[in-house]
């Protein structure tokens, strides 16, 4: 039954369905969920719309208004996490805190990975080893430059080995070294040197295609379970789905390797810590057991170094670092090839901020890299993240009743912010004074200048300062990590390995445009709002070591 007041399609409330013929005949075109979600709040020309996309359920409301969404991730108690979360993760990891509504018990389950976000771990624990695979990625591309010689090649699965392989050494450390990444650089080194022929057969926009070995069992099995909440989404029963989903074989043996693979690594720290305080490898898994081990002294009981919220807390690192990231890193990619003036201001910034690097033909150090003033950079990776809408839709729902940009919103009420619509990517539909009341007066954000709303502008995060370029993070609205006690725990380590990763990238190639059909930006949502074509063509500006 549609909430009075809030618009709607009208063919949705006349079947039983409610809008999911229409959304399957978008799917079918090409389309997902949140750009069915956006093609909606555009059809009826409102940024407050109601859609029916669960047979006997609520209808599901669509927000597409920054200064509501802010005030209402930031300051609406009336709103909390929303059941979505734990429904599409309940089958692999039901004790992460994602699925807790923001209180006691889930601020206590945050005190297990507490400190693991703060500057000084990043940068003298997780920064090393994340570092390391990023210059792993770029040996990888060395070679298939080589190959390549200026063709496109498919970097989407590079991509992904390399966040993959990054999220996996936070939480494991220098345990960690069956990477994803080895397999596909031992593949290079082993190709049959003939295959340099390549470069001059054929069409020379035609792209490259290079073997992708197989991962092994554990990050196999991480990547199987990743792609199961796609069969759970949009279920009305998720609990009984997940039963059945689980019943298969391939994603109950995936389960039991991740479970295997999580517990041994959790039993080896223990016992390493056991045997010598000092000897143990630092990693975010080690930095949990110690505060179990501290939380649990202060509490009065023992240790419970491998229970379910242990063992989910340390998965839980990995699915929402790996895929975020890595689909982040693809858009980056493709908007930077397309926007040359973008990528070699960036060379030239870069240069000059790591100028002993420079002068003394090496990579710039992880050190220097974390630790550099760089705004240029420091917009481009922000409006890497506005641009490329990773995560599309920031879900809360009404835990009372309660209203939304005037209407009435009844408790239960699932409210879906878009991350790409109105006011963020296009011209906004909201006009001043009808918005809920804002409790942080006198910070409001500006709106982005609607003339440019929608182009890749990384400029537009840089404030003049005393004549000095500054980084403004609040210039403009941006939700690619949400906002509020929810918003996105892993943000800086993600800001950590894009500023990585995009500095070497940029450091030692030159992004070339690929051809017009692989430079489209269509997308396709799984987990993550991610691009359908991720190509790379690369000349080699340096052979730095
Ligand atoms: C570019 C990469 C990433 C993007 C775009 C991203 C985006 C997001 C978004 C939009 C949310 C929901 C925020 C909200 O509801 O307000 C979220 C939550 C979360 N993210 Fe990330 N994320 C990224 C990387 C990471 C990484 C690297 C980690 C951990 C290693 C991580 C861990 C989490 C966790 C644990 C939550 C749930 C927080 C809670 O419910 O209290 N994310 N992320």
């Amino acid at each position: 039954k549609p909430i009075p007041g809030i618009p709607y399609n009208e063919v949705s409330v006349r079947g039983l369905l409610g809008d999911l013929p229409a959304l399957a005949r978008h799917v079918k075109d090409g389309g997902n969920f949140a750009s069915y979600a956006l093609s909606t709040v555009r059809a009826l020309n409102s940024p407050l719309v109601q859609i029916f996309v669960r047979p006997f359920g609520k209808p599901n409301v669509l927000l597409a208004d920054f200064g509501e969404a802010r005030d209402l991730l930031l300051h609406r108690k009336e709103f909390d996490r929303s059941r979505v979360a734990g429904d599409l993760t309940k089958g692999f990891a039901h004790d992460h805190h994602i699925k807790l509504k923001t209180g006691e018990a889930w601020k206590s389950q945050r005190r297990l990975i507490q400190d693991l976000m703060t500057p000084n771990y990043l940068h003298n624990v997780a920064g090393p080893v994340v570092y390391q695979k990023a210059r792993m990625l770029m040996d990888l591309w060395r070679i298939k430059a080589e190959i390549a010689g200026e063709r496109p090649f498919e970097a989407s699965d590079d991509v992904f080995r390399g966040a993959l392989d990054g999220v996996m050494s936070f939480c494991f450390g220098e345990r960690f070294r069956d990477t994803a990444m080895g397999p596909a650089i031992d593949a290079l080194h082993e190709l049959d040197r003939g295959a340099m022929e390549l470069k001059h057969d054929g069409n020379p926009r035609e792209p490259v295609k290079f073997h992708v070995p197989p991962l092994n069992a554990v990050l196999e099995s991480i990547v199987t379970i990743s792609e199961t909440p796609l069969q759970v989404q949009g279920s009305p029963w998720p609990g009984l789905k997940w039963a059945f989903v689980l019943r298969n074989k391939r994603i109950a043996q995936a389960v039991e390797v991740k479970e295997r693979y999580i517990h041994d690594e959790l039993e080896a720290i223990v016992e390493r810590l056991r045997a010598s305080e000092n000897d143990a490898e630092k990693s975010a898994v080690h930095h949990m057991v110690l505060r179990e081990r501290a939380l649990a002294e202060k509490e009065g009981r023992a240790p419970q170094y491998f229970s379910r919220v242990m063992i989910d807390e340390v998965f839980g690192f990995i699915f929402a670092g790996h895929e975020t990231t890595s689909t982040t890193i693809g858009w980056g990619l493709k908007l930077l090839a397309d926007n040359p003036h973008v990528s070699s201001k960036l060379r030239t910034v870069l240069r000059a901020s790591f100028a002993l690097a420079w002068s003394e033909a090496r990579q710039p150090t992880m050190q220097e890299i974390a630790r550099a003033h760089i705004p240029y950079l420091d917009a481009t990776l922000e409006e890497i993240q506005r641009c490329g809408g990773t995560t599309p839709i920031i879900d809360r729902e009404a835990v009372v009743d309660t209203q939304l940009l005037g209407q009435h919103i009844p408790k239960g009420t699932n409210v879906a912010c878009l991350v790409m619509g109105p006011s963020m990517m296009e011209p906004g539909l909201v006009g001043e004074g009808t918005r809920t009341i804002h409790t942080d007066k006198g910070t409001k954000v500006k709106p982005w200048d609607p003339s440019n709303i929608s182009s890749f502008d990384p400029e537009r995060w840089i404030a003049d300062k005393n004549g000095a370029e500054v980084f403004n993070p609040a210039a403009g609205p941006q939700l690619a990590f949400g906002l509020g006690a929810r918003a996105c725990y892993g943000k800086r380590l993600a800001y950590l390995q894009m500023r990585i990763f995009f500095s070497l990238l940029l450091w030692n190639f030159e992004l070339l445009p690929c051809p017009p059909v692989l430079s489209d930006y269509s997308s396709g949502l799984v987990i993550t709002n991610k691009p359908k074509h991720c190509y790379a063509c690369l000349r080699e500006v340096n052979s730095f070591k």
